[in-house]
């Protein structure tokens, strides 16, 4: 296994980049730890397989170096960086058995026939397919052979990364849970360095110990879950990330007093200096306060959720999100207040750090 290094990586698939507008990948420079699960999450078209493609070897960047620990693996192939990858439509011989055809990537190392029947059998097991193991994979489910072709990037225990690219999409979604949960599992077991390419924030947030969101070509946070929901570096994070996503309110700033319209919130610390950025107020759903204290809004519509409620509101001509108890009443002139522990502010969409009070 290895510790991936992206150092500058820029790509753009057009031949004379003039501009940022050109590249699919404006800039990376990022550092996937060994034994890492990292998800690698944004909207389609964002680059998140040119990214992976790059790391895999299948395209070699513009700009920027990629080294595997510390061997420089820019110039190199595919074949020539031992990684394993699962795609998001199976890759199995048909005419082998289950059992054959997760032994093939070993013997074709020539790794000795016991230490195969060791690696097959843990991989079968964790992927409950002792009942498949000696029939032709021809007869399967399209379920059932994408999780060869998952325990086939599984089984060996040498390669420096293993690269998922959408691998749940052909999945039954009532046995995507269960997958997601395998490979949490089987990451723990085995410690290799995952990487994982999807647009479903669920399956990266149960995946991945670190997440790297992508947008328009740019990772614009490489962070925890917990990161990415408690303080999101960029706008797109807010509403990407969370369902539903974050509130995002146009302010304007003195000192530490934001102004929404009529209404003034005191932000938690003073932000340093603004210039001329275009402001908003970030809150989370899950941290407006709805009662009698604080600022009038009017009630647009309520959805419930099981045991919590999504409240849209209207406060000063924008529409805000609230997440309460179920048993929550909604006073007759209902008001909104924010956590201020929780409230966030963007300067032309990223973060913005507040100093703490005295
Ligand atoms: N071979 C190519 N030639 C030209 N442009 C490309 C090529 N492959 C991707 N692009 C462009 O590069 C950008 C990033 O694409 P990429 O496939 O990496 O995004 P993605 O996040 O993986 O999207 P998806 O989830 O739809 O696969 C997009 O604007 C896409 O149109």
């Amino acid at each position: 296994m290895a510790r991936i290094k992206l150092k500058d990586i820029r790509h753009a698939y057009t031949a004379n980049p003039a501009s940022d507008a050109d590249y699919a990948l404006k800039r990376v420079d990022h550092v996937f730890e060994d034994g890492g699960a990292y998800a690698l999450l944004g909207p389609s078209g964002c680059g998140k397989t040119t990214l992976l493609n790059i790391i895999s070897g299948l395209l070699r960047p513009s700009e920027g170096a990629i080294l595997f620990d510390s061997q420089d693996v820019t110039d190199l192939a595919t074949e020539e960086r031992n990684i394993a990858q699962v795609f998001q439509f199976p890759v199995v011989y048909d005419t082998m058995t289950v059992y054959d055809n997760l032994a093939f990537p070993l013997r074709n190392r020539g790794v000795p026939e016991d230490e195969v029947a060791r690696r097959v059998r843990e991989v079968i097991a964790m992927l409950g397919l002792e009942g498949q193991a000696r029939r032709r994979a021809r007869g399967l489910t399209s379920d059932e052979k994408q999780k060869i072709s998952l325990g086939r990037g599984l089984v060996r225990a040498d390669v420096n990364a293993i690269l998922f690219d959408e691998p749940l999409t052909v999945i039954d979604p009532h046995l995507k849970w269960q997958l997601r949960t395998q490979l949490k599992e089987l990451h723990h077991r085995f410690g290799h360095t995952m990487v994982y390419v999807t647009h479903d924030q669920t399956e990266a947030l149960t995946f991945a110990d670190t997440v790297v969101v992508m947008y328009e070509g740019e990772v614009v946070q490489f962070g925890t879950p917990e990161e990415l929901f408690e303080r999101p570096s960029h706008t797109f994070v807010g509403y990407f990330i969370g369902s539903p996503g974050m509130n995002l309110l146009p302010a304007r700033v003195e000192g530490r007093t934001a102004h929404l319209g009529s209404q003034t919130i005191e932000l938690p610390g003073a932000p340093g200096a603004l210039g001329a950025k275009r402001l908003e107020l970030g809150i989370r759903p899950e941290f407006v306060r709805l009662g009698r204290e604080g600022m009038p809004v009017s009630i647009r519509k309520v959805e419930d959720i099981g045991r919590k409620k999504i409240v849209h509101v209207e406060l000063e001509g924008e529409n805000i999100a609230a997440v309460i108890d179920e048993d929550l009443e909604v006073p007759a002139e209902p008001r909104v207040s924010f956590d201020p522990a929780h409230l966030s502010l963007y300067a032309d969409s990223w973060r913005v750090e507040m100093e703490a009070r005295p």
